[in-house]
């Protein structure tokens, strides 16, 4: 991928936890582009570091070595307030808690991060996000009057709505049923489609991970394998030859 492709890129990023007994390194050694306009899925066996991963690439979290770039910035030298702005003007999040704020209605969220950075909506591209996630008779509504799955189609919006470089999903459909599930993935994948937004989601979902371009498979902190264009079958068949590997690896070890 040339330079000018990449959103995102990690390179060399290590994350370490503890000292002497207790060290665990979450990352060790992950290097990886993410391109511009593409839906990129990180999966792996629980611990294996996907979302220490993407708290990495998100600036939410500092890699104990190596670098993150987002374009051409480089994330792990960046001033806090500096890292603080570029997150709110260039990165979106969806969470798996939706984190939407109670008190306020579904459109009041979805502009909640423009108003805090003091800049006016662009109208016309929220009415076709607005659009794009089906609640133009919801906007009105709080939080707790929506289903899970509206409320993560809000958090996607509000993700979106200040047009970033990057959205990061944490398993964002973690909580929802398989028919909301697949309402918040279309989302999403409408989003790189058709706005060539760009994507990076935790999953542990073989079919959420199934309507990406690309899926990364991490194991032990470790890039292990990726797969293009994948279906649920050729997901779900990589994640057991993973923890055939581990199961085989862990025997080895005693
Ligand atoms: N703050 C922390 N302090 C110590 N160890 C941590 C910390 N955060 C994560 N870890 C460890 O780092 C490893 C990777 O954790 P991480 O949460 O990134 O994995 P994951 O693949 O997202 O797991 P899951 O699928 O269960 O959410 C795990 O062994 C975890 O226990």
């Amino acid at each position: 991928m040339s330079v000018g492709d990449v959103a995102v890129r990690a390179a060399g990023v290590w994350k370490r936890y503890g000292g002497g007994l207790t060290q665990v390194d979450a990352l060790a050694g992950v290097s990886a582009d993410f391109g511009k306009g593409r839906f990129t899925a990180i999966m792996g066996p629980s611990g294996s570091g996907k979302s220490t991963l993407l708290h990495c690439l998100a600036g939410l979290d500092k890699p104990s070595d190596g670098k993150v770039f987002l374009g051409d910035v480089d994330l792990t030298t960046l001033p806090e307030k500096q890292l603080t702005h570029l997150r709110r003007d260039r990165i979106g999040f969806v969470f798996q808690a939706f984190n939407l704020v109670p008190t306020l209605s579904a459109l009041e969220n979805i502009t909640l991060p423009l108003d805090l950075a003091g800049r006016k909506p662009d109208q016309d591209w929220m009415t076709t996000v607005v659009d794009t996630i089906g609640l133009m008779d919801r906007l009105r509504h709080k939080p707790s009057e929506l289903s899970g799955g509206q409320q993560q189609r809000v958090a996607c919006a509000r993700a979106l709505v200040s047009r970033p470089d990057v959205v990061f999903a944490d398993e964002p459909t973690g909580n929802l049923d398989s028919r909301s599930s697949g309402d918040v993935l279309d989302f999403l994948h409408r989003s790189v489609r058709e706005f060539n937004q760009t994507v990076v989601m935790v999953t542990h979902d073989p079919t959420a991970a199934s309507y990406a371009d690309r899926v990364l498979f991490l194991a032990d902190g470790q890039l292990q394998s990726e797969l293009v264009d994948p279906t649920a079958e050729t997901v779900l068949d990589a994640m057991k030859q993973l923890e055939t590997q581990q199961d085989t690896a862990d025997e080895l070890a005693g």
